[in-house]
């Protein structure tokens, strides 16, 4: 459905220093830098898949949603979306996708948003009954029935992102870019976002890239990631197969009294946080403490520990996705 083959693109910016003398300077000699945004990029998306597009800030992750959304022209390279070239087909193109830019939006300030929607019914020529049961649904399922006839600029960040995601699937599109789309929402509202992305593309199979930051967004939504880093792609695989990469890694929390905690092989501490009762010449003490479970099980950490020390409370906890991307960003440098 999205077959994308060594995608390049690349941005001549011009550079300046700061104050006047160069400004002046400037009018008359223009000095260029070039950054490539994109560098080889490709990769396949079949029709109903979720995908997170991650990685570190200006990596190329919103360049790449332009190029597939067509509004980018790339420098060598091919994309075919359901067989079109986004930026050479964009009139039938835009039919087949909805996009959302968490940190813009596609709603008109100043009138109510339902007529944005009918705006955008007229834009991309939806049958009257198509719209009247596609927006029936969407007001159902974002909850929009309170919010709708509220102008934009009036609505929390929250409705206004339920209402910039209707807005992006009235026309009903086959695919869905989601750039940021959680950005600066509460834990309520995102959860409400993250479900109703699920609903969707259980119900019509709708295929959706995100980007996002929020590596809850990816642990809830998607199943496979494609890590980009300085404009290039350094993986594309399963979460699941990631996870059981970094599988070996888990940590305990241990609250303990007693004396200095000694480690073995297998065993590192991360943090260590004690008072000392110099009565009775004892610790009291918070540490953290890495597993490497290939060495260690679980068990055989807690009953070495429970030797030295009387633990008073032990937690122990695996990698989290967060954890995840950040060993990942370590490992490419980027
Ligand atoms: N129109 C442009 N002109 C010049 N440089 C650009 C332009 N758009 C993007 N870039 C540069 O291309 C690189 C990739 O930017 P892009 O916005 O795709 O990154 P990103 O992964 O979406 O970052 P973020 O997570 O911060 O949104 C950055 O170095 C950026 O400065």
């Amino acid at each position: 459905m999205i077959q994308v083959e060594h995608i390049n693109k690349t941005f001549k910016v011009a550079r300046r220093n700061a104050g006047m003398k160069e400004a002046v300077k400037a009018l008359f000699h223009k000095e260029y830098e070039y950054v490539h945004a994109l560098e080889d990029i490709s990769f396949a998306i079949k029709e109903g898949e979720m995908v997170g597009y991650i990685g570190p800030n200006g990596a190329g992750k919103s360049s790449t949603i332009k190029v597939l959304s067509g509004v980018l022209t790339p420098d060598s390279g091919t994309c075919l979306i359901n067989g079109r070239i986004p930026w050479k087909d964009r009139i039938s193109h835009v039919g087949d996708i909805g996009v959302v830019f968490g940190q813009r939006s596609q709603l008109w300030w100043d009138v109510p948003v339902i007529d944005s929607f009918e705006l955008l019914r007229d834009i991309y020529k939806i049958p009257q009954r198509a719209y009247k049961d596609k927006l029936e649904e969407l007001v159902q399922l974002l909850d929009l029935k309170e919010v709708i006839r509220t102008p934009a600029r009036q609505l929390s960040l929250g409705q206004r992102m339920r209402c910039e995601i209707a807005a992006s699937l009235l026309h009903n599109p086959k695919i869905l870019f989601l750039d940021e789309p959680t950005i600066g929402l509460d834990a309520v509202s995102k959860i409400a976002v993250r479900n109703f992305i699920l609903d969707i593309n259980k119900r019509h199979k709708t295929t959706v890239i995100l980007t996002t930051h929020d590596m809850q967004d990816i642990e809830a939504l998607t199943k496979r990631i494609i890590l980009i880093g300085k404009g290039r792609i350094l993986l594309d695989g399963k979460l699941e197969d990631l996870r059981h990469t970094f599988r070996g890694a888990k940590k305990a929390v241990v609250e303990y009294s007693g004396n200095e905690l000694t480690l073995c092989e297998g065993l590192s501490m991360l943090a260590d946080d004690y008072s000392l009762d110099e009565e009775k010449g004892a610790r009291k003490g918070r540490a953290i403490i890495g597993i490497d479970t290939d060495i260690l099980s679980v068990s055989e950490v807690i009953s070495y520990l429970s030797l030295q020390v009387d633990i008073t409370d032990i937690s122990v906890t695996g990698t989290s996705v967060d954890e995840l991307v950040v060993q990942l960003y370590k490992q490419y440098e980027i």
